[in-house]
């Protein structure tokens, strides 16, 4: 059973309330969305196939038992599910990043879905599966990614809407560069709600521009 990966590498989790963590991040190659603001449209097309044998192999080389498994869109790949399992026998915290298209129910219970709810900003909201809401549980967590004063209250309101908090995690983030963590933070507090502000601390120690 293989899997097309753009890379692996072992860093800092920059993101979902496990950031700060030293992580392994296997990045599967391919997406079915084209958000405004991607930072890693690299993984639309590099990549090459690994067995999930080699897969366990790099991370086996590593202390944490913290995994990160992101994209592209790791849904894409069947395959993914299988990895999964492997990492979770192995005892390891397994955490998926995805854009909330698919269906994510597709999962053993003890993986940790971080998915994106993509905004009007992102210029792919029309392609949620709002089905997935219902799939949420409290060990979960969803994102917004922020553009802009409009993705704010869009956000708001659907975390209003569907009693998110009640549900799982709620994060938000801003863009990087594009919307500042101290206009959303006085948003937040001014607005009194209850959600985590997130920003990606990879490229607060790092810049945008890593690749390994
Ligand atoms: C690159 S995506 C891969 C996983 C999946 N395709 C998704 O969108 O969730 C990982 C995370 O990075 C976020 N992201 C991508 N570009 C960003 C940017 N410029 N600023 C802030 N977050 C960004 C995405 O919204 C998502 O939460
Ligand atoms: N969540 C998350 N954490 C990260 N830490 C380092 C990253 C990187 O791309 O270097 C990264 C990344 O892309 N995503
Ligand atoms: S869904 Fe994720 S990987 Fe795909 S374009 Fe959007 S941010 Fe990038
Ligand atoms: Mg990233």
């Amino acid at each position: 059973m293989e899997l097309k990966i753009t890379e692996l590498f072992y860093s800092i989790q920059g993101e979902s309330s496990y950031i700060g963590l030293p992580c392994i991040f296997i990045r599967v190659c391919g997406c079915n969305l084209r958000c405004h603001y991607c930072d890693t449209k690299y993984a639309y097309h590099e990549g090459k196939y690994y067995s999930i044998e080699k897969i366990m192999k790099f991370v086996g080389k590593y202390h944490t038992k913290l995994v990160t498994i992101t994209g592209g869109e790791p849904l894409l790949q069947p395959s993914v599910i299988p990895l999964t399992n492997c990492l979770l026998e192995k005892g390891y915290v397994v955490l998926v990043e995805t854009n909330g298209s698919l269906p994510i129910n597709v999962f053993s219970p003890k993986v940790i879905r971080v998915m994106d709810i993509k905004c009007p900003g992102s210029g792919m909201s029309n392609f949620m599966e709002w089905k997935n809401i219902d799939y949420l549980t409290i060990k979960d967590e969803v994102k917004f990614v922020l553009s802009d004063r409009d993705d704010y209250d869009w956000a708001k309101e659907i975390v209003l809407k569907y009693r998110l908090q009640r549900r799982c995690q709620v994060l938000f983030s801003p863009v990087f560069q594009k919307l500042s963590l101290s206009i959303l933070a006085e948003w937040i507090l001014s607005d009194q709600i209850s959600v985590r502000l997130q920003p990606q601390l990879h490229k607060i120690i790092w810049g945008e521009i890593r690749r390994r």
